[in-house]
This record gives C-alpha cells, structure tokens and sequence, in this order.
C-alpha cells in the first residue's frame, strides 16, 4: 500500500476544471493514492456521484493508483475501491472492518484522546492532521503541527501514518522527517498552477 503521494478530491475541488482531468494529470505525474471526497453544499449525489466515482474509479486503474472511499459505505463496491476512509465521526471502524475485511481501512487520528480510545490495529493507516490550518474542510480541527505526527509514529512505529491539512509542497518535507510514511493533500494539486509540477515536487 503505496500511500506516499495521496491525493483527494471531490467535485467541489475542481473550480477550474474537471474533476477527471485534474486527476488524469495528476495521476500521470505519479500520485500513489487517490481518495474520492464528495462533500459540502455543492455535492453530488445519488446516481452523479456514482457515475463520477465510476470515471475517477477508472483513471485510478489505468495509472495503478490505489483508490480510496471516504466516508460514504455504499460506494465501495459498486466502485470495487481498495480502501475506506473514515473519521471519528463516521461508521464506526469495527463495523467498517466487519463489512469489508479485506479492503484497505484509513482512520483519522487527531488528538491523544481519539487515539486512546480508537481501535487502532484494526486499522491499515492513520490519517493524522490538520498538521497546519486548512481551507478546504469546513469542520477541521485546530492544526496539530508535526509534533502529532512524531507523537503517533512513537506509539504505533509499524502503522502507515499520513500527514493532512495545509500541506504544501514547501513544507512536506517537514511532514516526512517527522515520520509521516506520505502526504495527503487536496488544494497542494487542485489549486497548482502546474499540477505536475506540484505532484513531483510534493
Ligand atoms: C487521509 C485522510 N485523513 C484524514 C481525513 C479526514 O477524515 P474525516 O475526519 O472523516 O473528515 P472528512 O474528510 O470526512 O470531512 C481524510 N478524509 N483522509
Ligand atoms: C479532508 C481533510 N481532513 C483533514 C483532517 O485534519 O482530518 S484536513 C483536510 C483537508 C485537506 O486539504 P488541504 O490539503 O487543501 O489542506
Ligand atoms: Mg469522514
């Protein structure tokens, strides 16, 4: 599970093109990891959201890009997706890993309390953030800086670890030398002005 370059996106990220372009590129460039995050007023829904998750779905298989659901259940089969991304919020990770044993499952882990009191092993990564302030999600939480990162990696040493929020390709390396196994971005790649650029350098 290649998590080093993980990229999400959803309709509303793309404001300047097309969803499905955007990640073609970025796919081209040498993203490992793809989630699919429809979310917020604008969304899609209902048969849109599955026929967009059907063409992302695609790109991802033709550039050997594992592909990741967040949040949303009922979409990880019909898309025969390799993972599920979930929050604190969200299906609860035991139910998650009861209906789909064999599939990747993320767990965001933002805060010592969250960590002490989540099911972590049933886990395959963490996502742990926002390690810096963040626009693109409506409800983050205050950053938590790289220290939360190197704080994680000392208590699970063998669990993949990706750093989210605000990372840019100036600071993820920061991300990376505090022990993060990759970095998830949104805006890093949709808002570049050379979305190849930003993927290589990131
Ligand atoms: C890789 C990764 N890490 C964290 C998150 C955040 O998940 P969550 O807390 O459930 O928030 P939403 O993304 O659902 O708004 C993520 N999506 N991906
Ligand atoms: C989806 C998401 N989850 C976060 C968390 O902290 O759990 S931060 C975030 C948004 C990341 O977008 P950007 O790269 O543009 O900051
Ligand atoms: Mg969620």
């Amino acid at each position: 599970m290649n998590l080093r370059i993980y990229f999400i996106m959803g309709s509303q990220n793309a404001s300047h093109d097309k969803p499905e372009a955007i990640l073609e590129e970025a796919a081209q460039a040498g993203i490992t990891a793809f989630q699919f995050r429809e979310k917020g007023e604008n969304a899609l829904t209902g048969e849109a959201k599955l026929a967009l998750g059907h063409r992302l779905r695609d790109i991802c298989r033709r550039y050997n890009v594992l592909f990741f659901i967040n949040d949303d259940l009922d979409l990880a089969e019909p898309l025969q997706a390799d993972g599920i991304h979930v929050g604190q919020d969200d299906t609860q990770l035991e139910t998650v890993r009861q209906m789909f044993p064999d599939k990747y499952i993320g767990l965001s882990v933002s805060s010592e309390r969250e960590m002490n009191s989540s099911p972590i092993q049933l886990a395959d990564y963490l996502g742990a953030g926002p390690v810096y302030a963040t626009s693109s999600k409506e409800d983050a939480k205050q950053a938590v800086g790289t220290d939360w990162i190197r704080s994680l990696k000392h208590h699970y040493p063998s669990m993949p670890i990706v750093g989210i929020g605000g990372i840019t390709t100036d600071n993820a390396s920061s991300v990376i030398s505090a022990g993060a196994d990759g970095v998830s971005v949104i805006s890093a790649i949709t808002k570049a002005s050379d979305i190849g650029t930003a993927v290589r350098n990131l």
